[in-house]
């Protein structure tokens, strides 16, 4: 089967998924290839067991260290791709953030393009993924052209009081921005119903607005757009000038097809979209497709994460908890003249969870009580780009993430800085788990984009330098990452290079 489109895009997740939904419109036929299937709904989707301990909708792909230790990636592939189960925090990234900005550990690189490019596209991402939130009570907020199209979601008592304690410390905690299909006066019109199993589980009753529910389904109602399930793409190749692809290499259900389009966009998540092309190179191209900088895989930037468990006496009998997030010391702390990131509530921590966390082993019961007396936070510092922390991939396939995590000091300075608030609310108790690299959910770079081509991977329009029909449009162009969530900025990016699609189609 050879079948031509004219658009084809390789991944239906947050990127893919929110180009396939902008483009739907324009009539043209689209081809978006997932190499998952659609997520099983099913009672599993809310059992920690089969979540955290059991891991169930992680992929059982080994990718390796430099040294060769396999590993077991944190990645899902699902219609949706990761965002089957985020926690759905989606945020701006700051104004500043566009800017060349001092850090710690040397300088997060300024983007080619302003934060002002990408506001009305993260308005339209605000509007697409049904932002809950609150505006002017954020002492980072960048300036923004209209108000987030729901309120917040409001507190539950305990997590209320701990708001007004930090804000009597003169803290401006805020409240998270979530992405969830939720009508807070009227529950009974809108599918969220506020639960305990929101990240990182999938959302059994729909109502977590991921690129499935939010842009894949709704573009699949256009009879120009076709999704293939269970399409796994091998190759990219090109044709003998070595400037266009000319057909797409498809493990489809386990049968090599081929397909074509006059634009081919690549969005398999940074890792993937790296390794999809470092394995296509050919004559033309002998380090890898849209190589010729030798940064395609180079810039991988992860975040660094921790989560922090803070027991207190007081019973903390929240069921949604992740309603609060604190930026204050998102560009400077008390005594740090440097960014240090953010800080915000996660899922309420169950005892399944703290398992995975414990010091030493522990019985069940102390879990138990120890999950009804803690408040569960997760803070976030960026990791700055560089270009020896890279994805390889060997002529088998087979994936090595060589990365060594950097800014490590604003890190732990932030995580300090909130366990000395959180004693003095009567904390006394503190668990923290600094994520590995392996975990990759934040995974970004791997294909930066630029005006030289001789330090970047794609144009500004996310084209590669190199060939003149192959996109890429997923997390891999950010050229740094700042300390908010990512998917809102690469959702922004996915709307803004439809918008240049558009344009040329008119043209
Ligand atoms: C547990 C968890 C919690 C998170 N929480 C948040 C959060 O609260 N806020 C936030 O902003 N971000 C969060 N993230 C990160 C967020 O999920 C990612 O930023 C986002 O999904 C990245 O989008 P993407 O398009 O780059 O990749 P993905 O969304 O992963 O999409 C890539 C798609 O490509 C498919 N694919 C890969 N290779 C191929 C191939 N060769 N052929 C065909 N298809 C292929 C994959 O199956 C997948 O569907 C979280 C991630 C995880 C894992």
């Amino acid at each position: 089967m050879h079948n031509h489109y004219d658009i084809l895009i390789i991944g239906a997740g947050a990127g893919g998924g929110t180009l396939a939904y902008a483009l739907a419109p324009t009539g043209k036929r689209i081809l978006l290839l997932e190499r998952g299937g659609y997520l099983p709904r099913e009672k599993s989707n809310w059992d920690p067991d089969a979540v955290f301990l059991e891991q169930r909708y992680r992929t059982d792909e080994q990718w390796y260290q430099p040294d060769g230790t396999p590993f077991s990636p944190e990645v899902h592939y699902f219609v949706g791709g990761n965002t089957k189960v985020y926690g759905a925090a989606l945020q701006r990234m700051r104004q500043e953030d566009f800017g060349a900005l001092q850090h710690y550990d040397g300088i997060s690189p300024a983007w080619p393009l302003s934060y002002a490019d990408f506001e009305p596209y993260y308005t339209q991402a605000e509007s697409l993924f049904k932002i809950h939130g609150q505006r002017g009570e954020d002492p980072t907020e960048p300036p923004m052209s209209a108000d987030y199209p729901y309120g917040p979601l409001a507190h539950e008592p305990r997590i209320q009081q701990i708001a007004d304690q930090l804000s009597d410390r003169g803290l401006h905690p805020v409240h998270l921005t979530l992405a969830l299909n939720r009508d807070e006066a009227h529950p009974e019109k809108r599918p969220c119903i506020r639960c305990d199993t929101c990240d990182p589980y999938p959302c059994l009753v729909d109502a977590k607005c991921d690129a499935q529910i939010a842009c894949v389904d709704p573009a699949r109602q256009y009879e120009n757009v076709q999704l293939l399930t269970h399409a796994l793409v091998t190759r990219l190749d090109t044709d003998a000038s070595g400037k266009r692809i000319e057909q797409v290499e498809v493990q489809l259900n386990g049968q090599l097809q081929t397909f074509s389009a006059e634009i081919v966009v690549v969005s398999c998540g940074a890792i993937n979209s790296a390794k999809l092309l470092l394995q296509s190179g050919n004559d033309k191209h002998p380090n890898g497709l849209a190589n010729s900088s030798g940064l395609v895989g180079r810039n991988l930037m992860f975040h660094n994460h921790s989560a922090l468990i803070a027991v207190a006496d007081e019973p903390n009998p929240t069921v949604f908890q992740k309603t609060l997030g604190i930026h204050d010391y998102y560009f400077k702390g008390p005594t740090q003249d440097y960014p240090l990131g953010q800080i915000q509530l996660t899922g309420k921590a169950k005892w399944q969870r703290l398992q995975h966390m414990a010091p030493v082993e522990m019985p069940e019961a102390t879990l138990r009580y120890l999950s009804a007396h803690s408040v569960d936070w997760w803070v976030t510092t960026e990791d700055l780009p560089r270009l020896e922390n890279q994805v390889t991939v060997d002529r088998q396939g087979k994936i090595t993430v060589h990365h060594q995590p950097n800014n490590t000091q604003p890190h732990a300075d932030l995580i300090h800085l909130l366990e000395d608030h959180l004693r003095d609310l009567g904390f006394f108790l503190f668990w923290r788990k600094t994520m590995k690299s392996a975990v990759v959910w934040h995974q970004i770079g791997t294909c930066v984009l630029g005006e030289d081509p001789s330090n970047s991977v794609l144009d500004l329009n996310c084209r590669a330098h190199d060939l003149d029909n192959l996109y890429v449009v997923d997390a891999s162009f950010f050229p740094s990452m700042g300390a908010m969530n990512p998917t809102l900025t690469l959702v922004a990016n996915a709307l803004r290079v439809a918008d240049h699609f558009k344009s040329q189609l008119k043209g």
